[in-house]
């Protein structure tokens, strides 16, 4: 059996009711913190621990190129992949200005950009290949470079447990992966492109409709291998794509929390659940974006995101962004005082 059909583990029911009803005894009206009581909550039962909390989160960007850029579907040249690789170790991409205050550690892995001999100091090079290949003309990948790149997600993860890590954030890095996972999302949630392509790096409207055209014709191309998760995935997805959807099954097979960041990971999370559905129980949603499609992909997963800031960046930033509103509510759980401990009067019956 490959890996990512085994078992996901089961959250602890016992922690979730102990920590339900230690926020009912907190000294605030029931529920008046809203998503954060929730968030404790879920971590509390992800965690095992009435008290949960977020020391050491671990953050890995996947990037990957993109044969589908050769359509002209991105604002910016398909270089800037590699470059920012270069950004990210040299600590002047955003996610590495947000890993830095959250003490985060970043860990940047490159499972295959345009220039395939491109090795810089700090990246993990994983020449899978040079970018996939485009998508409107032919499967994106390989079924051993799709294998490759699930592992790949799922080494990260190991490498996360093993250093202590308790919280995973995926990011990723690919000019042109709007498209590619605008075309994933269609063919998940049985969808026209119109109804979810947005603009990505900022693309104007004349830019939009030609992107929609090209996934259309895409999503035509491979109807016939669109009803499995993995196929669509291999067909139309990218190696970040992939790595990211990896990263999440093996989280909920380690029992490691994973905080899913903007539209191009939230399709990645919803094609691990397709994969695995009840790697559902391990995913937190950040925020929802400007991405049009974001949305209904949040909507799908029946995910309440924590901020919506209008971003549009990936890399994991809007995931690291929420970090210290998930660390406040861990705290407001586990340090307000009951209505016993600070003799304040409960709610009348
Ligand atoms: C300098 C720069 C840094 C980025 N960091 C993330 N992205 C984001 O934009 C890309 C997807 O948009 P599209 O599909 O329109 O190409 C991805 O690389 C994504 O992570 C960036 C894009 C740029 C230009
Ligand atoms: O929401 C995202 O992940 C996103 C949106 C636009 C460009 N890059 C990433």
């Amino acid at each position: 059996m490959t890996w990512w059909r085994q078992p996901v583990q089961p959250l602890d029911e016992n922690a979730r009711a102990v920590a339900q009803a230690r926020q009912r005894q907190l000294t605030k009206p029931a529920g008046s913190l809203g998503r954060l009581e929730k968030a404790a909550v879920e971590l509390a039962a992800m965690q095992g621990r009435a008290r949960p909390g977020i020391a050491h989160p671990w953050i890995a960007v996947f990037a990957g190129d993109h044969g589908v850029v050769e359509e002209g579907v991105s604002a910016y040249p398909q270089a800037v992949t590699g470059q920012m690789l270069g950004n990210f170790v040299s600590g002047g991409a955003a996610i590495s200005v947000l890993a830095r205050h959250l003490g985060a550690t970043l860990e940047v892995v490159d499972l295959g950009t345009i220039d395939a001999s491109l090795e810089l100091p700090g990246v993990r090079h994983l020449h899978l290949g040079p970018g996939t290949a485009n998508f409107a003309r032919t499967p994106a990948m390989s079924a051993a470079q799709l294998e490759a790149a699930l592992q790949a997600g799922a080494d990260s993860v190991a490498r996360a447990v093993a250093t202590g890590g308790d919280l995973f954030i995926g990011g990723e890095m690919g000019i042109g992966n709007t498209t590619a996972a605008s075309a994933l999302a269609c063919a998940l949630l049985g969808c026209p492109a119109r109804e979810l392509v947005g603009p990505g790096t900022g693309l104007d409207d004349a830019g939009v409709l030609h992107k929609a055209a090209v996934i259309e014709r895409a999503l035509l191309l491979h109807a016939g291998q669109l009803d499995d998760p993995l196929a669509g995935l291999r067909c139309l997805g990218g190696f970040e794509l992939a790595a990211l959807a990896g990263a999440y099954l093996a989280c909920a097979q380690r029992g490691v929390p994973a905080l899913v960041d903007g539209f191009i990971c939230t399709v990645a999370a919803l094609c691990a659940v397709r994969i695995e559905p009840a790697c559902r129980d391990w995913l937190l949603f950040a925020h929802c974006g400007a991405e049009p499609g974001h949305r209904l992909l949040l909507a799908a997963l029946r995910a309440e995101p924590l901020l919506e800031l209008g971003l549009r960046l990936g890399e994991g930033s809007g995931a690291a962004l929420a970090v210290p509103l998930l660390q406040l509510a861990c705290r407001l759980h586990g340090e307000m005082a009951t209505f016993a401990e600070a003799a304040v009067a409960e709610r009348q019956p």
